[in-house]
């Protein structure tokens, strides 16, 4: 039964759990374990009460109403909050199978207690959209975000940005270069954007593959005769990827605003990425797991259920570019993790068996992103622990202008904490995740590092490969805008104009 789980409402333990109920108590002290920040690390006990994290030293001492947890050999460490998932999204004619409880549950049980959603808006109405999501979101089990998408442009949707901006607590927006005839925009609407961006302190954010040129590969494909799985991949090569990379880095340059490249799956965007933050400009690169430690090869399988679960765009691309991108990860030049949770059960991904271009794109991910990485990178010796929080949690927490609340084990934090063992070991299969999905892109993966517990908002929530959440006992977290990309912009700018050397108004007449 490990892919169930317990509901649990505040006060009492639902029969079967199986975890003491003094794990609910209010306060906890984790003895013992090397507490891992992103700046350092260090043997430390960690106590907490209230859902907030009170000390961190060595030896803290504790009465009899306390929860204790040894963790001892393991590391302790901010719960991963992943900046890219997509939960109750309707999306290519269906809706994602996980929603806001079952996509946190799964987050929960692999070491991530918040992520950070895409709001969709309502016939391009950002006020409607987030009014929806608020909805959606009432069952959250626990803490999460919302970025919002902007898919037209027009007086009232640059007012809506500011209104989310001031009212709403959302402080980055998303435009999609592609998905040509849905949410798709044009260069013009992305200068719009970025410009309302830059003015209000917020991010932008584009997912950057050329959606005109997408549409001519699909057609290509189809003439050719290319329906499965495999066409996809092939009608949205890396170059595609590459020059909306390029493109969108090159007008955030122009505007003099800081921008966030989505799921960077190809060495050819990573390379754009590489370049730009090379010639100062800040530009922030977000791999997702899929990218890091998967290969397109799957897409050729004969069997239509196996192959369609990887579509999912940009697509997962020939070996070589997982490497090259971990490798970037591995040296600054690509700085956060996400997953792109956005999935799909074989029922829904069989809408295009006859035509890979009504196959939902979006693959899972939210439950085994701590796993793969720490797997993948730690292990590996790819990256150190202290970069294992920093590019699962702490750099996003910083990004999205919620550091040190979130992302850190320092006194005043929110206490979300995950304790790993490096002995243990884990194994991915749909018949025991927590996605609602049926198929797993990482089925029959092993690897070694394992989280044991998860504490979400200062309450024992996986234990013992146990769950226990409770709908509605996640919060919305806001963010205020101008994080710490934004400063010294407008110094930037100011140079920008002495450095025009053009006189005002030279030839204008007087008159
Ligand atoms: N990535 C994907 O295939 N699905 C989710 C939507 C998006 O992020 O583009
Ligand atoms: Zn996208
Ligand atoms: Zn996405």
């Amino acid at each position: 039964l490990s892919n169930q789980f317990c509901e649990v409402r505040s006060g009492y333990d639902e029969a079967g759990c199986g975890i003491p109920s003094s794990s609910l108590s209010s306060k906890i002290l984790i003895k013992g374990g090397t507490v891992v920040n992103a700046h350092q690390q260090e043997v430390a006990d960690v106590f907490v009460e209230d859902g907030i994290i009170v000390v961190v030293k060595p030896n803290i001492k504790v009465g009899d109403d306390v929860y204790v947890i040894d963790a001892s050999g393991k590391f302790v460490m901010p719960g991963g909050i992943d900046p890219h998932t997509h939960l109750a999204m309707e999306f290519m004619s269906t809706e994602t199978i996980d929603d806001f409880f079952s996509g946190q549950a799964a987050a929960l049980a692999g070491g991530t207690t918040m992520h950070i959603d895409f709001v969709i808006p309502l016939n391009g109405s950002l006020v409607a959209g987030f009014e929806a999501y608020k909805k959606k979101a009432k069952k959250s089990c626990m803490d999460y975000g919302f970025h919002m998408a902007v898919t037209k442009w027009d007086e009232v949707v640059s007012r809506e940005m500011e209104i989310m901006v001031k009212e709403n607590g959302i402080n980055s927006f998303k435009f999609f270069m592609a998905y040509k005839g849905s949410l798709m925009i044009n260069d013009d609407l992305l200068l719009e954007g970025l410009k309302q961006c830059k003015s209000l302190g917020a991010l932008a954010m584009v997912h950057a593959e050329n959606g005109d040129a997408v549409f001519e590969g699909q057609k290509r494909m189809i003439e050719l005769g290319i329906t499965g799985p495999e066409g996809h991949a092939l009608s949205r090569p890396p170059v595609l990827e590459g020059e909306a990379t390029a493109r969108a880095i090159r007008l955030a340059s122009f505007i003099n605003t800081p921008l966030y490249v989505v799921h960077v799956m190809s060495i050819d965007a990573m390379e754009e990425i590489a370049r730009a933050r090379k010639s100062g400009q800040r530009v922030i690169g977000e791999p997702v797991v899929s990218g890091l430690v998967l290969d397109d090869s799957k897409l050729w399988d004969p069997d239509f259920t196996t192959a369609s679960k990887y579509v999912m765009s940009p697509p997962i691309r020939p070996s070589g570019h997982d490497k090259a991108l971990q490798a970037a990860l591995s040296t600054g030049v690509l700085q956060l993790v996400g997953t792109d949770h956005c999935v799909f059960n074989s029922t829904q991904k069989a809408f295009g068996i006859d035509d890979f271009r009504k196959i939902p794109n979006g693959v899972n991910g939210i439950e085994e992103r701590m796993h793969l990485l720490w797997d993948t990178m730690v292990e590996s010796g790819q990256i150190s622990v202290t970069d294992f929080v920093r590019v699962t949690s702490t750099e996003c927490a910083r990004i999205f202008n919620i550091y040190p609340r979130k992302g850190a084990i320092l006194a005043g934090s929110d206490a979300d904490i995950i304790i790993l063992n490096p002995n243990s070991s884990f194994e991915i299969s749909a018949r025991s995740h927590h996605s609602r999905t049926d198929t797993n892109v990482y089925e029959g993966r092993r690897g070694k590092g394992k989280v044991e517990v998860t504490i979400s908002g200062g309450r024992v929530v996986w234990e013992n490969d146990e769950l226990k959440v409770s709908p509605g006992s996640g919060k919305y977290i806001e963010m205020r805008p101008f994080s710490y990309l934004f400063s010294g912009i407008d110094k930037a700018d100011a140079s920008y104009i002495s450095s025009l050397n053009a006189p005002v108004n030279r030839f204008k007449s007087s008159t």
